[in-house]
């Protein structure tokens, strides 16, 4: 099966000090990984490394079995057009509708206006947004500026969804219902997903594949009931996924 990601010995300094350190992580194509741990253990950066926005200090990053160091800029922009991120909240623009917000990532494609519609059209149904293409980001409430931002990642048919901050501003209602849709599209496209979140909740969505980071270092990588039964015997993963024993 081919991969979507790979990570070897993935080393990151950041400000003079090691954030990550020694990540080796690989997914297959339509698997599902959560990354999980406290705040500053750094999802985020890990996040940032496999979208190409950093480099690390050491080691590779192939994404869809492309190695990140070997891409010129004309296959860079190639590969992030296979990938949809959704990344910290508040990166809709303010001045555009929800529909134009939706849009851009389709500029820079050759499709017709009308197929651009239905691309909208389909993806903002699949979310639940039907009714708000001309609705300002501010008039939204937290959880539908989220999805907006979940729609505008999955809008142009990723082969590999990003997502930093699963939980960030979604009920967990709301969540469970996102996460379901996210199946399906695995299920009917074979969308790979790399959720990040602080906590486990997001495993009530069906990760099968935990990764646990604390301090830039991995404490746990396997699957959710292999988990479970770690955090039985294991403090430090039950410190780092609750900030208590
Ligand atoms: N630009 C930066 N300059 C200096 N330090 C940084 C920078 N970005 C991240 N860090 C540090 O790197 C570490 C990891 O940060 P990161 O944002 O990846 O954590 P995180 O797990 O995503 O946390 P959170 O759950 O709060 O988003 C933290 O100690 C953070 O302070």
């Amino acid at each position: 099966m081919s991969e979507s990601l790979a990570l070897e010995g993935v080393y990151q300094h950041v400000g003079g000090r090691l954030a990550l350190a020694d990540i080796d992580i690989s997914l297959p194509q339509g698997g599902w990984l959560l990354i999980c741990g406290p705040n500053g253990a750094g999802k985020s950066l890990l996040t940032r490394l496999i979208l190409g926005l950093d480099r690390p200090s050491a080691g590779r990053v192939r994404v869809l079995g492309q190695d990140l160091d070997e891409l010129g800029e004309a296959a860079m922009v190639r590969l992030r057009g296979a990938l949809g991120a959704v990344l910290q909240r508040g990166s809709l623009l303010a001045d555009y509708t929800v529909l134009e917000n939706l849009l851009l990532p389709l500029r820079t494609l050759a499709m017709s206006r009308d197929d651009m519609a239905r691309a909208a059209r389909l993806v903002m149904t699949l979310l639940g947004l039907d009714g708000l293409e001309n609705h300002l980001p501010r008039s939204l409430s937290l959880g539908q500026q989220r999805r907006v931002e979940l729609a505008r990642a999955l809008i142009h048919r990723p082969r590999l969804l990003i997502w930093d901050g699963l939980s960030d501003g979604l009920d967990p209602g709301v969540a469970r219902e996102t996460l379901a849709v996210l199946r399906q599209l695995r299920t009917n496209q074979n969308l790979s997903l790399i959720a990040t979140d602080n906590g486990l909740d997001a495993l009530a969505g069906g990760a099968e594949r935990v990764v646990v980071l604390e301090r830039g270092q991995i404490l746990f990588d396997g699957t959710a009931p292999a988990l479970e039964s770690a955090c039985a015997s294991r403090l430090d993963l039950r410190v780092a996924l609750r900030g208590h024993p």
